[in-house]
């Protein structure tokens, strides 16, 4: 069987968890009829043929979210999942404004999330960090006001993100945001370049100050770009089942990612919304491994980027790139080094 690193996972919605059969039993405890049959009904809709496709069933689906331990199950059904995956530690966003829009108080939605993330390390054996992630198609003066009322409740986040439809919504729109964010002591992370232009991802680095990139598979179509992140070991946190089923890129033999690797980009691998594009992060590893012809070598290295990309403590980091390290001598160990097309 094949084994996985031990690696974090630094893109992933914890909306983007909620998977077919969860739908049903949230809408039966909350009493929502939905509009359709069965959870096989539905996972049948996901057949998505760009971002915004995705993004208006993502955001009808999540209102079986009603209360707090709604969104506790949620996250307790993805940190087994994680762990099961190989997932030691998420820094996982959540979309405040999401639920804000349709009446779900901030309280709910952050309480029933951080709670079970509390005791994630304990429970499932994966510490977790909380990002909020703000809409970028909705009003930056909107996203200021949720920030500041995290910052007033002192709500357990460890930075911020920005997500939703990337074309037309330019980083820059959001720079007060994350000079407020920045200025509270906050981390920045902002998607760019999924499908929107390499000129986002150098307004996310130059204007927002981002730490890390969310995606930023475009970044090949400028060279100048492509020399600045590598040199400046800029994270890219790629998701390539996601990139596929959204379109981005034509299938998986086409994607960026071995390109990406061989330019010596510091990118991680993760799953985004694996309940939506076919799977969590040992679903990504293993058709990335199978398509490319990657082994251990390949995954230890694209397991310790995510280690060292991620806002962990020196200890916790260090934990686990020794495990890391343990799980590479193993493999080359067992003679299951190599997959055959590398070599
Ligand atoms: N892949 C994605 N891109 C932008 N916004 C998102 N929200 C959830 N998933 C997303
Ligand atoms: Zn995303």
């Amino acid at each position: 069987m094949q084994s996985f690193p031990p690696c974090a996972e630094l893109h992933l919605h914890i909306e983007g968890t909620l998977e077919p059969d969860l739908v049903f039993e949230l809408a039966a405890r909350n009493r929502i009829t939905l509009p359709y049959a069965d959870a096989a009904d539905l996972a049948a809709r996901y057949a998505f043929t760009d971002l915004q496709s995705f993004l208006d069933l993502y955001y009808a689906t999540m209102d079986v979210l009603r209360t707090e331990a709604d969104f506790a199950d949620m996250t307790r059904a993805y940190l087994r999942r994680a762990a099961a995956a190989g997932v030691r530690h998420a820094e996982i966003m959540m979309d405040p404004q999401a639920h804000l829009i349709r009446g779900i108080p901030l309280a709910t939605c952050v309480n029933g999330v951080s709670s079970v993330l509390a005791t994630s390390e304990a429970e499932f054996g994966v510490s977790t960090l909380l990002i909020a992630a703000f809409l970028r198609d909705r009003p930056a003066a909107e996203a200021l006001d949720v920030l500041r009322d995290l910052l007033d409740m002192k709500a357990p986040i460890v930075g911020i993100g920005l997500d939703s439809a990337e074309v037309g919504y330019p980083p820059s729109l959001f720079a007060e945001v994350y000079d407020v964010a920045r200025s509270a002591g906050l981390r920045c992370v902002a998607h760019a370049g999924e499908e929107g232009p390499p000129s986002y991802i150098r307004e996310a680095l130059d204007v927002l100050r981002a730490e890390r990139i969310d995606h930023g598979i475009r970044c090949l179509e400028d060279e100048a770009l492509v020399e600045r992140l590598v040199a400046d070991r800029v994270p890219l946190t790629v998701c390539p089942l996601s990139n596929v089923r959204l379109g981005a890129v034509d299938d998986l033999p086409a994607h960026p990612l071995p390109v990406m690797l061989a330019r010596g980009l510091n990118v991680s691998v993760n799953s985004d919304d694996p309940a939506y594009f076919g799977g969590y992060l040992d679903d990504n590893l293993m058709a990335v491994g199978e398509t490319f012809g990657w082994g251990a070598a390949e995954l230890a290295i694209v397991a310790g980027n995510s280690l060292r990309s991620a806002f962990l403590d020196d200890a916790r980091r260090s934990l686990l790139l020794a495990e890391l390290e343990v799980w590479a001598s193993e493999q080359e160990r067992d003679g299951v080094v190599q997959h055959p097309r590398t070599r």
